[in-house]
């Protein structure tokens, strides 16, 4: 479970805020869907839930465990695929690979065998052995997905996961994302792709402007609507400048359609 308590992220000292006062708690058992457009403060909440940026105010934890306080076990809850697949790129496959296993303290025999499984199944076995650097940028996309599901914690922080894979590696993340949310456990992601968010989420967030304007399944939001809409054109309603629920206050109520 993830709970994010009134968190508010400043980069240039307090002049601008790129997250405002936002609050929202995500449960066991669901995939939770952020969407909104470019700089809407997605990536900046991602981050801070990870424990990369650290909330200029308001607190964050993750699984009972706050992600400042106890940054460590926070840690050991989550894992997290971030918005650029381009890190330790002299590092083979491999030695990627065992290293985050390392990081996370996954048993031998448990790594031998999960990388085995996930290598296999998103078609980077045969690549293992070469330089990060060789891969292009949807097996480097890849490799993230696999070393953060490789640890398997229980709670799955995803920052435009999609982004790069071929079809069958998106559909086998979703896949996953599908059981992991069924075994209980917790799928945040964050996406631009409206209608992939559409068919696996069993909630969404709207953010503008750093803050939620929306919070709730796309049954919600169609029923706020009265239509039969896309998400998509849902999405670009919520968030057009002439919208009553465009964000563009900080003292507004969060939860559900303001
Ligand atoms: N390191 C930084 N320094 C200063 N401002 C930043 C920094 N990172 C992000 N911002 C600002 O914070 C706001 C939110 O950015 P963020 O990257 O969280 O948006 P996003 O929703 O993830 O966008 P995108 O969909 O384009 O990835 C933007 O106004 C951005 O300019």
């Amino acid at each position: 479970m993830i709970r994010i308590n009134q968190v508010s992220k400043s980069y240039d000292g307090g002049e601008t805020l790129s997250v405002k006062n936002l609050s929202l708690e995500i449960k066991g058992g669901e995939i939770f869907g952020l969407l909104g457009h470019n700089g809407a403060g997605k990536s900046t909440l991602l981050n801070m839930i990870a424990g990369i940026l650290s909330p200029t105010s308001g607190s964050i934890d993750v699984d009972g465990i706050d992600v400042v306080a106890d940054p460590i076990a926070a840690k050991k809850k989550l894992c997290y695929v971030g918005d650029s697949p381009d890190h330790l790129l002299r590092l083979k496959g491999h030695e990627f690979l065992r290293f985050i296993a390392d990081i996370y303290e996954v048993p031998n025999d448990v790594r031998v065998s999960r990388i085995a499984r996930l290598a296999e199944e998103y078609g980077m076995d045969a690549e293992l052995d070469n330089q990060i650097q060789s891969y292009s940028h949807g097996m480097r996309q890849k490799m993230m997905v696999i070393a953060a599901l490789l640890p398997n914690p229980d709670n799955w922080i995803l920052d435009e996961p999609m982004t790069g894979l071929d079809p069958k590696a998106a559909w086998i993340l979703k896949r996953s994302m599908r059981e992991h949310a069924d075994a209980g456990r917790t799928v945040l992601f964050s996406t631009h792709v409206l209608d992939v968010a559409e068919k696996v989420v069993d909630r969404v967030g709207v953010i503008s402007h750093g803050e939620l304007i929306f919070v709730g399944t796309v049954g919600e939001l169609r029923s706020h609507f009265h239509s039969n809409e896309s998400l998509e054109e849902m999405f670009l309603e919520l968030t057009s400048e002439t919208s009553p629920l465009a964000a563009s206050s900080a003292d507004s109520d969060t939860e559900e359609v303001r």
